[in-house]
């Protein structure tokens, strides 16, 4: 057996900070650790990145030259170490191999992730893994890791429209329904095991929870194919959705949970439900939660609680393998204040609960985000045509009076772009009294509110009416930030 080799103090330092920030989520606000691993570098990162993965890169060299000096005599491999310098050499080299290769995996994510790695490119990271001592079994979940890393960038940072302060913020919740607060752990530790964190969504109408969903489900985990030049299945096959509030009562159920033959009239056939066709990679989006029955609440607690359920009409006890995301645009006071709501399903949801922010939100922490919003739209709309239509469009939204609320958010200034480039101009509809606001007036009117709630509530009421933070502090009496904690809570 070789003698074991020792870091220095520098490199084992050096190999720590670069760990620490590689490993931790790219969206987090500090941006310091980076720019001491840059040191001196002139163009130290810039503080209004959102993803600081994007600099990632700007790192290879360093690391590459300390890489050289440990590879004296031959290549460094994990052998070489031991103890705490092993457990450090194993992610500093896991970060060199997926820096070296990640936009690799791009155009295989263009293609939805159908028709396989390349051989050369599996060739190449099969090589590049093993000559740092990594194992067969082991190549392959990272080369499955490095691929889910790569997808979960595209889908969080790049396929979300939107740089402001709420928006990194989205970002950083959504990167750790995938990947936890600490890559490294759920690297070594979780991974293909976080089927029991389910993920509960809120946020008004029209702010982006199905796009939120989809960048979760299109982010998990797809593990190699049994040759390991291609993968186990398409991006999109990992994510299946369906709107609760879409379906009838009497569907709802074998929707769900699938029915047996002759389990009521109109069953000719097995139905497969949606929770025996979501497996273990497989993430179930249920859409509109806040709508569910009591008895169907009961039958989904139970499945959450013990991963079992059983079809209509039939004793036989099927295991869900997946994962949950479960959105609801009712205000949780609402949700909550009233009796149609179970608590205990609201408990076992929310482990992770992620909040979408308002576009009336996002344009308050940065007006140019409606122009962000807008250009993306209109590439989507009318293609090489965006850039003639976007002056007559921002000048027609400019005729809104000032802090217009947004009331659908980012579905209704979709709509307005598409009527402004239809008649020229966008005036908002009235709009009729919200089922949710009801909900919550009638649970106040019953005595069913805590003050957080009420004050909650109330704050969100005014907000949603006059559109700016200041101008609801200033009916209310509190500072901005309070009304914007009590809003938040709501
Ligand atoms: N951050 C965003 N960037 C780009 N488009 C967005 C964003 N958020 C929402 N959208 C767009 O707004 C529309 C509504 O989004 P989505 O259906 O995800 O909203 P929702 O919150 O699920 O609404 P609802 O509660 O009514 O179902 C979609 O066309 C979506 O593409």
């Amino acid at each position: 057996m070789s003698p074991k080799r020792h870091l220095s103090p520098d490199d084992r330092a050096y190999f720590g900070l670069l760990c620490e920030t590689v490993f931790a989520n790219p969206f987090a606000a500090d941006r310091g650790r980076l720019a001491r691993l840059l040191g001196n570098d002139a163009s130290a990162p810039s503080a209004e990145l959102v993803s600081q993965a994007v600099e990632y890169h700007r790192l290879m060299p360093g690391l590459d030259a300390r890489l050289g000096k440990l590879a004296v005599g031959g290549l460094a491999r994990l052998q070489d170490f031991a103890g705490e310098d092993r457990a450090l050499m194993r992610r500093v080299f896991l970060f060199h191999c997926y820096q070296r290769f990640a936009e690799r995996f791009d155009p295989l994510i263009a293609r939805g992730g159908s028709g396989g790695l390349g051989r050369g490119l599996a060739r190449e990271l099969t090589e590049a893994l093993a000559g740092c001592g990594f194992e067969p079994n082991e190549q392959r979940r990272w080369i499955a890791l490095y691929y889910q890393l790569r997808r979960a960038y595209f889908f969080i940072d790049q396929a979300l429209v939107g740089r402001s302060a709420p928006m990194r913020a989205l970002r950083q919740a959504l990167w750790n329904s995938v990947f936890t607060a600490d890559l490294a752990s759920y690297a070594l530790l979780l991974w293909e095991r976080l089927q029991d964190f389910p993920t509960l969504l809120l946020g008004e109408t029209g702010t982006g929870k199905g796009q939120a969903a989809a960048a979760i489900g299109r982010s998990g985990v797809i593990v190699l194919n049994k040759a390991g030049d291609g993968f186990s299945r398409p991006i999109a096959d990992g994510l299946i959705a369906t709107n609760l509030s879409a379906l009838s009562e009497g569907l709802i159920e074998s929707e769900l949970f699938g029915h047996r033959k002759g389990a009521f009239t109109g069953a000719v056939e097995h139905h497969e439900g949606l929770f025996a066709r979501c497996d273990a990679q497989g993430t179930l989006f249920l859409d509109e939660i806040g709508d569910l029955s009591l008895p169907v609440q009961t039958k989904l607690l139970r499945l959450l609680q013990e991963r079992s359920f059983s079809p209509v009409g039939s004793h036989e006890e099927r295991r869900f393998a997946g994962r949950i995301v479960a959105a609801t645009n009712r205000p949780l006071a609402a949700l909550l204040g009233g009796d149609g709501f179970r608590l205990d399903l609201f408990y076992r949801l929310s482990a992770n609960i992620i909040t979408l922010p308002t576009l009336r939100e996002r344009l308050d922490a940065d007006p140019a985000e409606l122009e962000e919003l807008v250009d993306a739209l209109l590439v989507r709309l009318a293609g090489d045509a965006a850039a003639a239509l976007r002056a007559r469009v921002l000048d027609a939204l400019r005729q809104l009076p000032g802090g217009y609320p947004w009331p659908g958010n980012v579905r209704e200034l979709e709509q307005a772009v598409r009527r402004i480039i239809l008649t020229g101009g966008y005036a908002p509809d009235p709009l009729p009294q919200r089922a949710d606001q009801d909900a919550w007036l009638e649970a106040a009117a019953a005595g069913r509110l805590d003050a957080p709630a009420l004050l909650g509530g109330y704050c969100q009421r005014l907000y949603q009416r006059l559109g700016t933070y200041e101008a609801v502090a200033r009916v209310t009496g509190f500072d901005r930030r309070t009304v914007k904690r009590h809003c938040q809570t709501a």
